[in-house]
């Protein structure tokens, strides 16, 4: 085409709309050439990924998680087939059930939300689909707490919440969880699952929640969890601080003393020192990293204001996470970056 002067201004504007295109396509496929490379780099597979999976009798979207839903039972054969064709074959399941009571006894119930799903997940897929289940009360009783609260004070009964989550894990494991994931934070927690499975659940590994910082990165999990409650409960007293790396180390000691398969960091991205510390400190233990709902809450609400590249950040967050020393990685955006795998 020649664009001297006499030539039409259409003919100038669709050259000019085309090669647009053509810029853009480009631009898309450089990219996305550039995330697989970013990905390679960081020694990342599908194989690290693990998707979370909200479930409960009431479905609905997550409004402070963009994208995120919660699946209602019948529909999380479904569901689960779209995370297997992404090529994502682990996932984390998050219960949210229909009432709460003191001591949260719908948690370990063999007709619980977590129970059915699991349940419905093995049965559809077997084998071929790793199900981690997260243990904690905090979803099921009243106080929000990740133990049960002594009635007549307000404290945490640590001994009193081993009890029920030994039950909670043995429950998953007889649905057919592969992995149990303790995210409570109660002291001996691994230890009193460990015994609930011995001898009964030999082959269900613990994932614990070793290194869990007090947060304000989980208050969008906790406001689709929690619905009408505080999504800002101090639970200090027994997550870790992030002022005390020291007690990081500990954490994670006993909770591979107790005989945690795997020890787990969270939030992910202002902590990958202590990923980097525990992979040395203990002779490479497997190390999960979960990537947490106010770190996906950041980038979604940057990327929706223009204000940073979505796409962008979330390669190289999770990228981040794999170059730190994680060997496996809870993220809500495992799902998404999967096509770069
Ligand atoms: N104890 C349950 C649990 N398991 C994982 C998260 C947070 C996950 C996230 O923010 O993505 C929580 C909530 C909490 O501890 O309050």
């Amino acid at each position: 085409m020649n664009f001297a002067d006499d030539s039409s201004s259409t003919e100038k504007h669709i050259f000019i709309a085309a090669r647009q295109a053509m810029t853009l396509q480009q631009l898309q496929r450089d990219n996305e050439q550039r995330y697989r490379e970013i990905f390679a780099a960081a020694g990342l597979r599908r194989s690290h990924l693990i998707f979370p999976v909200f479930v409960s009798d009431r479905p609905g979207m997550i409004e402070s998680m963009p994208g995120m839903t919660v699946t209602p039972i019948e529909k999380i054969t479904q569901h689960v087939q779209t995370i297997v064709d992404s090529g994502i074959l682990s996932l984390i399941v998050f219960g949210i059930p229909k009432s709460r009571d003191r001591i949260g006894s719908s948690a370990f119930d063999r007709k619980g939300v977590v129970q059915r799903a699991v349940r419905a997940i093995k049965s559809s897929f077997g084998s071929s689909v790793n199900v981690v289940t997260d243990i904690c009360v905090c979803q099921y009783n009243l106080s929000g707490h990740c133990g049960i609260v002594a009635s007549g004070n307000k404290r945490v009964d640590n001994d009193a919440t081993l009890q029920i989550l030994a039950q909670v894990a043995a429950s998953h494991a007889e649905a057919g969880a592969d992995v149990v994931a303790p995210s409570s934070m109660m002291d001996g927690q691994v230890r009193a699952i460990k015994s609930a499975l011995v001898g009964f659940f030999t082959k269900t590994m613990i994932l614990s929640y070793s290194a869990k910082h007090a947060s304000s990165l989980y208050t969008p999990f906790r406001s689709a969890a929690f619905a009408k409650m505080k999504p800002r409960l101090d639970k200090s007293s027994y997550q870790v601080s992030y002022a005390n790396p020291r007690q990081v180390l500990l954490e994670i000691e006993t909770d591979i003393s107790e005989g945690a398969d795997i020890v787990m960091i969270k939030p992910a991205l202002a902590y990958l020192d202590l990923v980097r510390m525990v992979k040395d400190r203990f002779c490479g233990h497997p190390v999960a990293v979960q990537n947490v709902s106010g770190e996906y809450a950041m980038i979604k609400a940057a990327a929706m204001h223009n204000l940073i590249d979505e796409e962008e950040w979330k390669v190289c967050s999770i990228a981040s996470i794999k170059r730190a020393g994680a060997d496996r990685i809870i993220s809500y955006f495992a799902l998404d970056v999967s096509k770069y795998l």
